[in-house]
């Protein structure tokens, strides 16, 4: 990738975009990640080899791509004294942030840029993410395939051509890491419970989550047939399953799905509103 990109804001989603693209080969001379502090961007510098900034204006004067990469709640003050910049330069935008519409950050940029919305995941720092990305009608071909490309470099990539759909994506990836977390937590503590050791538990409980997840991926049979060859009958596994089942762990998921997408719905409304 030959262009330009720089990232306002160096923290957990952005350096782990820069990380992946770097180990997919894009120059760090390319790449620029701002922060306000320089303490915070020395050990960034120092890691990615990339150029670093505290003042994002200039940081964007020369970008092909600006990737808003700051919290929710300031991204309308950093857009803001952006704006200029940002309409003369004409970038393809990027925003990762969760729960902020594409409509809402184009006017804070003064209006009319081609914006792009990513919802992204935590694994992209291990080259195992899964990104679900929008582009508003000003959005070329060519810079569908940048945010593509992007966005690839560190996992997965899905578009949606609803943004709405975006916060289905939220409750299925950019949130869906803890979900896991949480499962290996409780799975630990439950094999400690049967006696093995905690770092036994654990090792095994992330070993057979990576199993599971590589095989759903590489195996032409649906998760429904994988679990039923798992579960012989009267065996063990049954009996967990019929336990898991009765103990509603499906509409507990769909649940806590819906409350991720609606919370992503009501900070929109919260964000665009102040
Ligand atoms: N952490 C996650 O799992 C996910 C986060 N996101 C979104 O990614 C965005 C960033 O989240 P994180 O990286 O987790 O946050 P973070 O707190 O790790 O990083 C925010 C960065 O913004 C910088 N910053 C603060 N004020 C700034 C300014 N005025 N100009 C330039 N940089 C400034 C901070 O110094 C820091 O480097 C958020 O909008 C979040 O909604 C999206 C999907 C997943
Ligand atoms: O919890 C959040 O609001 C952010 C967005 C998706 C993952 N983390």
């Amino acid at each position: 990738m030959t262009n330009k990109i720089t990232f306002i804001g160096a923290g957990n989603m952005a350096t782990a975009i820069i990380g992946g693209l770097i180990d997919s080969g894009a120059a760090p001379t390319d790449l620029t990640a701002t922060a306000p502090s320089s303490s915070e961007l020395a050990p960034v510098k120092e890691r990615l080899g990339i150029n670093i900034h505290t003042d994002n204006n200039v940081a964007v004067s020369h970008a092909d791509v600006v990737v808003l990469a700051v919290k929710p709640q300031i991204m309308r003050v950093v857009c803001e004294e952006l704006r200029e910049t940002i309409q003369q330069q004409r970038p393809l935008v990027i925003s990762i942030a969760a729960g902020l519409d594409a409509a809402t950050i184009d006017q804070w940029l003064g209006g009319n840029n081609a914006l792009v919305r990513c919802m992204p995941n935590t694994p992209s720092l291990v080259g195992y993410g899964a990104s679900g990305l929008f582009a508003n009608s000003a959005v070329s071909d060519t810079q569908r395939d940048i945010a593509t490309q992007l966005m690839n470099a560190v996992g997965i990539v899905e578009w949606v051509e609803e943004e709405s759909l975006l916060d289905a994506v939220t409750a299925v990836s950019g949130s869906a890491p803890a979900y896991f977390f949480l499962m290996f937590e409780a799975m630990e503590e439950a094999a400690v419970t049967l006696g093995l050791p905690a770092e036994t538990a654990r090792r095994l409980a992330i070993q057979t989550a990576l199993g599971a997840a590589t095989m759903a991926q590489k195996s032409d049979k649906d998760p429904a047939t994988l679990k039923q060859n798992v579960m012989s009958p009267g065996g063990t596994t049954e009996r967990a399953i019929h336990h898991l089942e009765e103990a509603q762990l499906r509409t507990t998921i769909a649940d806590a799905m819906e409350a991720c997408a609606k919370r992503a719905q009501e900070m929109a409304r919260e964000l665009s509103s102040h």
